[in-house]
């Protein structure tokens, strides 16, 4: 049993050391803080809700909806399914309501666990029919058994950590879909392990854990594995703009929180809130870009011993490299003059290699793939925690995907390994960081270049009166004609925009790479992300773009360019 590859092997483990160290405190409905859980607690009360699930015939290898808040509830039975060998589908519930029913439906659940309003959803949507086991957190209509019934009926049945082989399947998540549909990133239990053993050595956790406020959900699950407190904050997890910064300054100051982790998102509340984090000794933001602003804010707030760590990946691929603010900041004048965005180097054991750009399948690896030193190109991962495979889609499966042999000496004989392909663009610099320039999709090829957006942006988004720019391409890939969309500070009267496309197109002169981007279309308010509020909706803006350009609503250079 204590030979189980399974994040929740953790539990028993810190049971038996640390029982009485608290594992999470929740918010409650008052955010009074009045429940935690202890170690303990959380592996008996885990071990009883899989011996009751594993009653009602969910066990290794069902496949398990879960749309459960952030509450205890979703940390027990999290670990249940784990320990169980059991198979959480996770689903960003932000994401677009089709596409949400889609990914259920894909998933082809055994059971369905959710709030009530979920249970509710699933029979009015027709979501995962396939579901034979419907429970709910609370008594709901159309559950066969609420979660503490289910926790009931197991009760004293003892210890019941599966062993799972590091290749079983242990989660089935959901990406966020900014660049299309969502596509489920099947996670063997070998890649959670991997995730939690990179983390600690990237981030440099030490074994007596300290007090964590993770407002990124699926994260919250990494802090009982590193043996951490974590106190479950007190907004909605799906709107971390919207967060209130006071709610979660008291949960830091009451509780001693020493590390935060967030998106980008949540840095810009507490950065323009502006009360200083006494306690905090790392902050952890992923899933996006942030900017330098923000950085450079929150160190003025943090310790200055503190580190503001920025870790790149997906999730496919988690952590790929990390990057700490102090050199993200020195870094800043690069980005505003194109180098794109440098997200750190690779977090060890991480082999991250550029291949030249191309949107065909790639099945097998060889090093003819590789762009010179310092060129862009796909960024490909190599890494324990690199998945392999997409739940049933073959297709983006191969697209994302490269099968490789490797050499006798690095990896024994013929060993095979994955390789992921990030989706991105990006390339390694002398010094061995990597840098991130766009997303592959997202990339303007004219007749005689390539542009990548995050090369391209951040030149614009100098204008003292922009707010943000988005390039997109006009016409077919080959020969497109660039366009930079622009979203201007609040209160710029439209009378403005002639003289600021002038200056645009001024600064845009002043680098090679940027002084074809010369037309631009003023648009209110970008399309974005729902789960970071960050990633801009390039495929929808260039729709729009076209038509303005067709209206004659775009600004373009008074002579044609040559
Ligand atoms: N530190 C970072 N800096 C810049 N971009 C980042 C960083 N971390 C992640 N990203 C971007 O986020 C992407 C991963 O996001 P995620 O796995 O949530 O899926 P998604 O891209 O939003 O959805 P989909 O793949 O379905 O379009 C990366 O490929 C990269 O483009």
């Amino acid at each position: 049993m204590t030979d189980a590859c399974n994040i929740a092997a953790a539990l028993p483990r810190m049971a038996a050391e640390v029982p009485e160290r608290i594992a999470m405190r929740c918010p409650g409905r008052d955010g009074r803080y009045d429940v935690a859980i202890s170690y303990r607690e959380l592996d008996r009360r885990s071990d009883a809700i899989a011996a009751g699930l594993a009653k009602r015939g969910i066990g290794r290898g069902s496949r398990s909806v879960v749309m459960v808040r952030p509450t205890p509830e979703f940390f027990l039975l999290m670990f249940a399914l784990f320990k169980a060998g059991a198979v959480p589908v996770l689903v960003d519930p932000g994401i677009d309501k089709r596409a949400l029913k889609q990914c259920l439906d894909e998933a082809r659940p055994d059971a369905f666990i959710g709030v009530p309003l979920a249970m509710f959803a699933r029979v009015l949507l027709g979501w995962a029919k396939s579901a034979r086991l419907r429970i709910g957190t609370r008594r709901a209509l159309f559950a066969d058994a609420t979660l503490a019934e289910i926790e009931r009926e197991g009760q004293g049945a003892g210890p019941q950590l599966t062993a799972t082989a590091p290749d079983d399947v242990a989660g089935i998540l959901f990406t966020s879909g900014s660049t299309g549909v969502p596509k489920g990133v099947v996670y063997r239990h070998r890649h959670f392990v991997a995730q939690v053993d990179m983390l600690r050595e990237a981030l440099g956790i030490t074994a007596d854990g300290g007090v964590d406020l993770p407002t990124f959900p699926p994260f919250a699950l990494f802090d009982p594995a590193l043996g951490m407190t974590s106190i479950i904050p007190d907004m909605d997890p799906t709107r971390p703009a919207k967060a209130d910064p006071r709610k979660l300054h008291a949960a830091i100051e009451r509780f001693g929180v020493t590390q935060l982790f967030g998106s980008p998102a949540l840095m810009r509340v507490l950065a323009d809130h502006g009360q200083p984090l006494s306690t905090v000794a790392r902050v952890t933001s992923a899933g996006a870009p942030v900017p330098a602003d923000v950085v450079a804010k929150m160190r003025m707030l943090l310790p200055a011993d503190a580190g503001f760590w920025t870790p790149y990946g997906a999730t496919e691929c988690l952590p790929v490299a990390v990057i700490e603010g102090r050199e993200l900041v020195t870094l800043r004048e690069r980005t505003a003059t194109g180098a794109g965005t440098c997200v750190g180097r690779p977090v060890p054991p991480n082999e991250v290699r550029i291949i030249r750009i191309t949107d065909e399948a790639i099945p097998e690896w060889s090093d003819a793939l590789l762009v010179k030193p310092g060129q862009v190109g796909e960024i490909t991962v190599a890494g324990p925690s690199a998945t392999d495979t997409y739940f049933r889609r073959e297709a983006q499966t191969r697209l994302a995907k490269i099968a490789e042999t490797q050499p006798a000496a690095a990896g024994g004989e013929g060993a095979r390994r994955i390789v992921h392909r990030m989706g991105d663009l990006g390339y390694v610099d002398a010094e061995g960081r990597l840098w991130f320039c766009g997303r592959k999709s997202q990339r303007v090829v004219t007749a005689a270049r390539t542009l990548c957006t995050e090369q391209v942006e951040p030149v614009f988004d100098t204008h003292p009166e922009v707010r943000r720019t988005a390039l997109v391409g006009i016409g077919e890939r080959g020969a497109q004609r660039p366009l930079l969309c622009v979203e201007l500070n609040a209160g710029i009267a439209k009378a403005e925009r002639a003289r600021i496309a002038d200056e645009l197109r001024h600064l845009g002169e002043g680098f090679v790479h940027t002084a074809h981007v010369d037309t631009f279309a003023f648009h209110p308010a970008f399309p974005v992300d729902i789960r970071h509020n960050a990633k801009i909706g390039r495929e929808k803006l260039a729709v729009w773009a076209a038509r303005e350009l067709r209206a004659g609503r775009a600004f373009e250079p008074a002579t044609a360019p040559d």
